[in-house]
């Protein structure tokens, strides 16, 4: 909807009320999840469920529900045939937990990023983020918050990966995984590639969640961590590598940060490797890029979304040769990296 832009065939007006209204469309998609909608539709299995069975299963009053499941039909996510309500086809892929593509943790981590946009006005005043975790919090709770987080990035991470991995027609070798989070990108690859193995560089409070993740996946024997800080200037890293990713993670610093990450990056690549940068970038998908910026704005230090001219420039310091920016049919893009033009045409431009 919004997220398209402006569409200078339709009413200007039109376009600032539906900018307005915005969060109700979230928070009626927050909302069936908190509740448990779509799993107790589906619980009835292939019959599908009446508005009376529904009310008292999610604790609703009848009348009121009826309206809302009217809302939700209306976008998309449940059907009504004969006036019983079964999940269309959408929510059956992404909103069941049993759906090796679900989204529900990344849906509702967006939830708690409200308490953060809350002070858009007061962080434009401070020219920097206003809103902290609480300085007391406990190692138990920052725990429990890291595992929240890294579900959510594999949820969006399992989203992309396999479009990723399609670039690449052969692949053997050491894959780093640089900010690796639940480690879906590397495990993508490890899927793909019989060949491959995985180290999964991370900050050290990080790796256990992933581990966790891994261990439950049939790639955990080809995979090894890796405890850093990217933020120095060496990672205590003695091998080269055929394929380096960085997903996600140029954007979580600024400039400074990011030409010393592309530069050791780029000191551990084997002569036949490839760096492959995923990211939000301004040329792609303007919207949700400059969404993405100011959401770094409000809850990190200093995270920005960046240009793919910009990452195009710093690798090609670092003597690399590199892909244009290439637009993945989602709201990320990515960049190649090589240094040859023999390992560069190894990508598969489709
Ligand atoms: C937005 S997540 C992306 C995770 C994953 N690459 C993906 O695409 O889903 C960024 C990850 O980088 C890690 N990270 C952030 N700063 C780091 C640092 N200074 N050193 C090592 N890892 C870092 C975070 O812990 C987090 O797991």
């Amino acid at each position: 909807m919004v997220m398209n832009g402006y569409d200078p065939q339709t009413n200007g007006g039109q376009y600032l009320e539906d900018l307005a209204t915005a969060y109700w469309v979230s928070d009626a998609l927050f909302t069936a999840l908190e509740m448990d909608l779509f799993q107790t539709i589906d619980d009835f299995g292939i019959r599908g469920a009446s508005l009376l069975e529904l009310a008292p299963k999610l604790g609703a009053n009848e009348s009121a529900l009826e309206r809302y499941l009217a809302l939700l039909n209306s976008l998309g996510l449940v059907g009504c045939y004969q006036n019983v309500y079964y999940n269309q086809l959408i929510t059956k892929e992404y909103l069941l937990i049993a759906s090796p593509l679900y989204q529900g943790d990344s849906l509702l981590w967006r939830k708690n990023l409200t308490d953060d946009w809350n002070t858009l006005k007061a962080s434009l005043t401070a020219g920097g983020r206003v809103n902290f975790l609480p300085a007391d919090i406990s190692e138990d709770e920052l725990n429990l918050r890291r595992a929240k987080y890294i579900k959510a990035m594999d949820n969006v991470a399992k989203l992309k990966a396999r479009d990723c991995t399609t670039f690449f027609t052969e692949l053997s070798g050491d894959i780093l995984d640089v900010g690796t989070g639940s480690g879906a990108m590397a495990l993508a690859f490890l899927e793909a590639f019989p060949g491959t193995r995985a180290t999964l560089l991370d900050i050290v409070q990080m790796l256990p969640q992933t581990q966790k993740l891994v261990d439950a996946t049939a790639y955990a024997d080809r995979v090894n961590y890796h405890p850093a800080n990217i933020l120095e200037p060496q990672w205590g890293l003695a091998k080269k590598y055929r394929l380096i990713i960085l997903s996600n993670i140029i954007h979580a610093y600024a400039e400074s940060e990011n030409e010393q990450v592309l530069k050791t990056a780029a000191s551990h690549l084997s002569d036949d490797g490839i760096i492959l940068i995923h990211d939000f970038f301004n040329e792609h998908d303007p919207v949700k890029a400059h969404l993405t910026d100011i959401n770094m704005f409000l809850n990190t230090y200093n995270g920005k979304v960046f240009s793919g001219a910009w990452v195009i420039a710093e690798l090609k310091k670092n003597d690399l040769l590199t892909s244009s920016l290439i637009p993945l049919a989602t709201d990320t893009a990515l960049i190649f990296a090589a240094r040859s033009q023999m390992a560069l045409d190894t990508i598969y431009f489709k």
